[in-house]
């Protein structure tokens, strides 16, 4: 097994572990980084890998692909001399310094490391639910809600808790009408989340219902959905169709190391990335689970570095 040092040590591969390389590598610091290799199904890259257009990162009035924006902060990182390496790391020791992370092939000593292994948008598979991905279904209704096949359209969203009625509302703004499907008879969103989607005159909710096909020819243009009280199958006529069925957040190979929330979110100290081991920060929709946007990522991933070079006396 190869033994690496280094100064600053970066898990993840999306915006937050790609600027907090940018600034580590540009502060001569050497970083290293594992940008994995399918981990968590998602390719080196992050989640921004998955969609097509990204048209709220600024500095492409264009808009730009979510996987050539990715491969432009890489060649970043790369130019200003991270080490990055297309490995997973399965395994961490943060019981003492310098920390240890390690993957099938190498252990890397580290001084500091910045976990930002992001995030998994959860989906659901049915008849056609992979089919019209990114043509019509998403994810994330903030990142693509505005985009024009959605404009003046009925659409829907999947989903009954805060994020499904915020993505609902948000979504009104651009359809003609937006749909919730939610497989019980009551939402567990707060209260006040809740009101504001069932006061929405441009909301109807489906009770009890599950999403059974998506349909349509190059975009989607319908879905059955199945009421099982009823048993009554009936046609949908939408454009859009939003999963908001929560995240799950890439931290199962910390093996309790670092404390986590109920969700399974890496906890910071508030307003800071540092986590509960001193010297370990948390950058990204790993620590994140309200904005989840690239460029809050790659905030935090910036301030990451900034603690770094306190930490490190720099
Ligand atoms: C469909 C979709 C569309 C989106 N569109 C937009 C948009 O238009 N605008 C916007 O601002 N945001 C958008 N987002 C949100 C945005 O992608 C995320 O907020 C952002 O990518 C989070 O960045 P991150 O740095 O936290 O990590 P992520 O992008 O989640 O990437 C983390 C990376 O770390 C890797 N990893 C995980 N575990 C390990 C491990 N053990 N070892 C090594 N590597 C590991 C993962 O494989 C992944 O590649 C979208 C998200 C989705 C799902």
């Amino acid at each position: 097994m190869e033994e690496i040092k280094t100064r600053v040590c970066i898990i993840g591969s999306g915006p937050a572990a790609h600027t907090a390389a940018i600034y580590a590598a540009r502060a001569e610091l050497k970083p290293i980084l594992f940008e994995g290799w399918m981990a968590n199904d998602i390719a080196p890259g992050g989640q921004l890998t998955t969609t097509t257009d990204v048209e709220n990162f600024p500095g492409f009035p264009e808009g730009i692909m979510g996987g050539e924006l990715m491969d432009r902060c890489r060649s970043q990182s790369l130019r200003f001399g991270t080490q990055v390496f297309t490995e997973t790391v399965n395994k961490v020791d943060f019981s003492s310094t310098p920390f240890k992370i390690t993957t099938d092939s190498k252990t890397v000593v580290a001084d500091t490391v910045v976990v930002a292994t992001g995030a998994v948008a959860k989906r659901l598979h049915f008849s056609g639910s992979d089919t019209f991905w990114n043509r019509g279904i998403s994810a994330c209704a903030v990142c693509d809600g505005a985009a024009p096949i959605f404009r003046n359209k009925p659409l829907a969203v999947i989903g009954g808790g805060d994020s499904a009625m915020e993505e609902a509302n948000f979504l009104t703004k651009y359809g003609s009408k937006v749909y919730i499907i939610h497989r019980r008879d009551t939402f567990r969103a707060s209260k006040i989340m809740q009101n504001r989607a069932l006061t929405n005159p441009k909301i109807e909710v489906l009770w009890n219902s599950v999403t059974e096909e998506a349909y349509g020819e190059r975009s989607l243009t319908g879905l059955k959905v199945r009421n099982m009280v009823t048993d009554e199958v009936s046609d949908l006529k939408v454009s859009g169709l939003f999963f908001a069925i929560g995240h799950e957040p890439a931290t199962k190979f910390l093996d309790g190391q670092l404390e986590l929330d109920s969700d399974g979110y890496v906890l910071t100290k508030p307003g800071t990335t540092q986590t509960s081991v001193r010297g370990v920060f948390a950058a990204g929709d790993v620590q994140d689970k309200k904005y989840r946007q690239a460029i809050t990522a790659a905030g935090t991933g910036s301030f990451s570095c900034f603690v770094i070079f306190v930490h490190l006396q720099f």
